[in-house]
């Protein structure tokens, strides 16, 4: 399962965290303007906005599980096993591949709204990267600065680009369903809870965190979606970049899977093999591991972005320990 979040603190920050059973072997990928973009059914761009991101590349390609580009947009990909369909290419429709929604969104869009104007009269298309690497069930969030989020789910129903006023996703089941579970847990609340069950008995508040007593709590993926929308509503905002960067991590880590507690076949366990958060406005890529809780930073703006060759760097997964003595 993964959970992604948009969360506004003065500047905004997006990421997500990679739930699954192995680890895919990725890496932070940053994607220059001028490094080639090839679509399978739409025109080539060779220049675009620069990308940074988790992803695999493959062929030289990128296939990014989440980013963000220069203009401050972000997107990131979850699994929608079930609810999740692609269609045949489509005559006279713009046809992107599933792993190619990530690049043909962040290469092009400078906002959400510009994102939702690639979206219009576009099919996800039913094809596969490669024959060894299938089209994977997913639907996306997509971000901008501003705050502003959308979901975007392929459905045998077609394509719908839902807004998203929560700035949160998880995975099954589609979209409005998971706001009107949302609309269940209304009154969960940092503060005390009103006795309007019997006002004129006392009920003795005994203990504090009193209000989030019905907050679920489950790794799946509707009580994730509840509980990392309360962790981010309430999230405060700090006073500088590590602050909020920090608080972000937090936020995320509310709906972490530890291992053991999410089994998803004999002796197999989900778990929350890494988290990242970028600050959009600045362009830097923070990312922490489930063996590393350190927080790492790539700063694409330190790199050559004018260039044309994808840049990479390795997950460091190395738990750092400071001994004090
Ligand atoms: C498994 C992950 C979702 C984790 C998640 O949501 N787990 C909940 C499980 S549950 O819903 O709770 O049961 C997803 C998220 C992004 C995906 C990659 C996107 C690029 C590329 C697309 C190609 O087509 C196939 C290979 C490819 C590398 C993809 C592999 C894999 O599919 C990735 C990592």
């Amino acid at each position: 399962m993964c959970t992604s979040v948009i969360y506004q603190a003065g500047d905004s920050y997006f990421g997500r965290n990679l739930d699954l059973e192995v680890s895919l072997g990725q890496q932070v990928v940053i994607t220059p303007r001028d490094m080639v973009l090839n679509f399978r059914e739409l025109p080539t761009l060779e220049h675009h906005y620069a990308i940074i991101g988790m992803a695999i590349v493959r062929d030289n390609y990128p296939l990014y599980f989440d980013g963000i580009n220069e203009k401050g947009v972000g997107i990131a990909g979850l699994n929608f096993d079930g609810p999740a369909h692609y269609f045949p290419v489509q005559e006279g429709k713009k046809n992107i591949a599933s792993f190619e929604l990530v690049p043909y969104i962040l290469a092009q869009a400078s906002s959400v709204a510009e994102a939702k104007e690639l979206l219009t009269n576009a099919n996800i298309a039913n094809i596969n990267f490669s024959e060894k690497m299938h089209a994977a069930p997913l639907h996306w969030i997509v971000a901008d600065k501003t705050g502003a989020s959308i979901t975007v789910e392929s459905t045998t129903a077609g394509l719908n680009v839902y807004d998203n006023p929560v700035g949160v996703l998880t995975n099954n089941p589609q979209f409005p369903d998971q706001l009107v579970n949302l609309s269940n847990y209304q009154s969960v609340s940092p503060a005390d809870p009103q006795n309007t069950l019997a006002p004129d008995t006392t009920l003795p508040v005994y203990s504090r965190g009193f209000g989030s007593r019905f907050l679920p709590g489950g790794m799946d993926s509707e009580s994730r979606f509840v509980k990392a929308a309360f962790a981010k509503m309430h999230a405060p905002v700090g006073n500088n970049e590590v602050e909020n960067i920090t608080n972000y991590f937090h936020i995320l880590q509310s709906v972490e899977q530890q291992k053991g507690l999410d089994e998803v076949g004999p002796n197999t366990y989900e778990y929350t093999i890494y988290s990242d958060g970028s600050n959009l406005s600045k362009g830097i890529f923070y990312y922490r591991t489930y063996d590393n809780n350190q927080i790492n930073a790539v700063d694409m703006h330190k790199e050559n972005l004018a260039s044309t060759t994808l840049i990479t760097y390795p997950i460091n997964d190395q738990q750092k320990i400071e001994y004090q003595n």
